[in-house]
This record gives C-alpha cells, structure tokens and sequence, in this order.
C-alpha cells in the first residue's frame, strides 16, 4: 500500500499533539515508553494495542520488560512517519 512520508513541520505538529510521544530515528520514526504496575497490566496494554494493530495492518515495534513497554512507530512502506503513525498513536493514547 502507498504511504506518503510526513514532511517535517507535518510530523512535527502531529507530535506536538501527542503526548510523550518522541522523534526517534532522526524524526524517522516516533517513540514512547509506557510503565504499568506490573507485567500484567503491561501485557494487558499490550493485548489491546496487538488487535488496534492487527485491524489497522500497521505493526508497532516494541519491546517488553516486566511493567514497560518501549513502543516504536514507523511506516517502513513509507521509509518514516506516516498518517498511519499519528492515527495508531492516536488510537494507542485512546485506550
Ligand atoms: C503488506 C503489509 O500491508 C505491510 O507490510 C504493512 C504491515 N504493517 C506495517 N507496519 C508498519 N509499522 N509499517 C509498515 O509499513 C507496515 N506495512
């Protein structure tokens, strides 16, 4: 599927909206680190987001240890940030 790149001030004001959510990757890609109580409530979150991104067909990578959860989001068809980014952040802070 065609995705366009998000130039940089686009990125940048989607970004501004989002909260705790941060350039990584040299604004290729957004990145937060979300911390739970403990490793269940991290993989609950996780259960939620896996399904969010399944019915999207846009995968996150992350990483888990015990209560955090390290998420990274880029659109490798798009070789950056994407529309598909901001609207999975979106839907990822919305739950
Ligand atoms: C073929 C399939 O639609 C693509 O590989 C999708 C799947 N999930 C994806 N996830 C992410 N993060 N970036 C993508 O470019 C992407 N592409």
């Amino acid at each position: 599927m065609a995705v366009e790149k998000l130039g940089r001030s686009e990125a940048e004001s989607a970004l501004a909206e989002l909260d705790g959510w941060e350039f990584d990757r040299d604004g290729d890609a957004m990145r937060k680190v979300f911390k739970f109580s403990d490793f269940s409530e991290a993989w609950g979150f996780m259960n939620r987001v896996a399904l969010i991104a399944e019915k999207s067909d846009h995968h996150p990578e992350w990483f888990n240890v015990y209560n955090k959860v390290d998420i990274t989001l880029t659109t490798h068809d798009a070789g950056g940030l994407s529309q598909r980014d901001v609207k999975m952040a979106k839907a990822i802070e919305a739950l």
